[in-house]
């Protein structure tokens, strides 16, 4: 369970205060996939790496009792300079995970040929995201963060691949997906919560937060 107790962030702008979360409280319980739909601008990242532990809150308490991913796309834990290679068994032992099981998952998700031996500073952004994705595909999480879907790659092979093995993972963990439409929250996600004025609402279908967040955006 990730749980957000009384949670405020906010964000000096230089002439207002943008507020992200006010005095914001909720679960999200494992076995239940769900997505976040917020418009572009409004936090959505800022809350997903809270949940991630990447960034704290102003105030409030943010409670982890499962394994949570890094956020789908995150390379701050990536060394540029370092090869895929190295990177993944790196990573791997953090997370006191067998070295060999992790490149090699890795290596064949990626998919980037003699690229996965050369530093990562030389990749194209699609084989940096490619190798981003699988790494965090290559640990075993309960909940999954996602921000926007799928990395922005336009590799069709690599997305069936990973989006194949994403379901898969669902079997066992959960998954959080935040992005601005609704669309993107389908395949994954059976309910869905609207961030509106500081607040997360949760609804028990994605149709209802749909229709919420429609509303909202277009009125
Ligand atoms: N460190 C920061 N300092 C000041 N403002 C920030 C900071 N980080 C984010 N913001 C602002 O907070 C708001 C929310 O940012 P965030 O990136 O979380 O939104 P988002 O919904 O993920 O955006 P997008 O959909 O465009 O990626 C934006 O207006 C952004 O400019």
């Amino acid at each position: 369970m990730l749980e957000f107790y009384n949670v405020s962030k906010s964000f000096w702008t230089g002439k207002t205060n943008k507020v992200i979360l006010h005095e914001a409280s909720f679960r999200i319980e494992l076995g239940n996939s769900m997505g976040i739909l917020a418009p572009n601008g409004s936090g959505k990242t800022t809350i997903i790496n809270m949940m991630a532990g990447l960034e704290k809150p102003d105030d409030g308490v943010i409670t982890r009792s499962c394994r949570v991913s890094f956020p789908l796309g995150f390379m701050g834990g990536i060394n540029h300079r370092h090869t895929a290679t190295e990177n993944a068994r790196y990573i791997a032992r953090l997370y006191q995970l067998d070295p060999d099981e992790v490149e090699a998952f890795c290596r064949w998700l990626c998919d980037i040929g003699d690229y996965f031996d050369m530093p990562v500073g030389t990749y194209s952004q699609g084989m940096r995201s490619r190798f981003a994705f699988a790494l965090m595909l290559g640990i075993e999480f309960d909940l999954y963060l996602v921000d926007e879907g799928m990395p922005a790659t336009t590799d069709v092979k690599f997305n069936r691949r990973a989006g194949a093995i994403l379901k898969e993972r669902l079997d066992d963990a959960t998954v959080l997906i935040v992005s601005h439409q609704a669309e993107t929250l389908e395949r994954y996600c059976n309910s869905a919560a609207v961030l509106s004025g500081g607040q997360l609402n949760f609804f028990d279908t994605l149709e209802e937060a749909k229709a919420i967040y429609d509303y909202e955006t277009q009125s």
